[in-house]
């Protein structure tokens, strides 16, 4: 599969039936620090990679849980490489890790794990349901 991404996510495919790679390049506007990239920048693209194992299996999901290690600054405009795989599943629940790393010497920048819950596709249906009865009853909050 092939593709941009405003993160910055360039190529994405499987490696066998539960680790997907990802060549990622932190875009220039993404930057937080002298030509490192944002925190924010790291966690969205390790969101996005670990999110995209279930799609790239046909199943929609989305984010529960995210936990990011930081372990080194990720500079801008390099080649980076994401790893995710599956750790395990249960019911509707993905337990995803993930490394993103530099490459060429595939050097750890950050880690991520993270869980995933399958969605039907009136979920995003529902949410706006939600949301109207928000605008309708302001202060209810539930
Ligand atoms: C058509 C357009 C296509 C468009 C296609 C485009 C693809 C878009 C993909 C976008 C992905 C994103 O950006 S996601 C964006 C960031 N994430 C979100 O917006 C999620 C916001 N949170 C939620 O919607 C909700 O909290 C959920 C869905 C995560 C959980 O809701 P819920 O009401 O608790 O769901 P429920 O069915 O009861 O729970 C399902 C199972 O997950 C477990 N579970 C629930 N929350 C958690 C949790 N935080 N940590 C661990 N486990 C949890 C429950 O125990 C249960 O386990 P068991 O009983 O089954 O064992």
């Amino acid at each position: 599969m092939r593709g941009t991404c405003r993160l910055g996510v360039e190529r994405e495919r499987l490696e066998g039936e539960d680790t997907a790679l990802f060549d990622v390049r932190c875009p220039r506007d993404q930057e937080g620090g002298p030509d490192v990239a944002h925190g924010g920048w790291t966690a969205a693209v390790l969101d996005e990679c670990l999110g995209h194992v279930p799609l790239l299996h046909r199943v929609l999901s989305v984010t529960a849980e995210l936990s990011v290690s930081f372990v080194k600054p990720v500079p801008v405009e390099r080649p980076l490489e994401v790893r995710a795989w599956v750790e395990r599943r249960a019911g509707s629940r993905w337990y995803i890790r993930g490394e993103l790393v530099l490459l060429p010497n595939r050097a750890l920048l950050a880690k991520a794990s993270g869980i995933w819950v399958q969605r039907d596709p009136a979920h995003f249906d529902r949410h706006q349901r939600w949301l109207a009865e928000q605008d309708a009853e302001p202060g209810r909050g539930d």
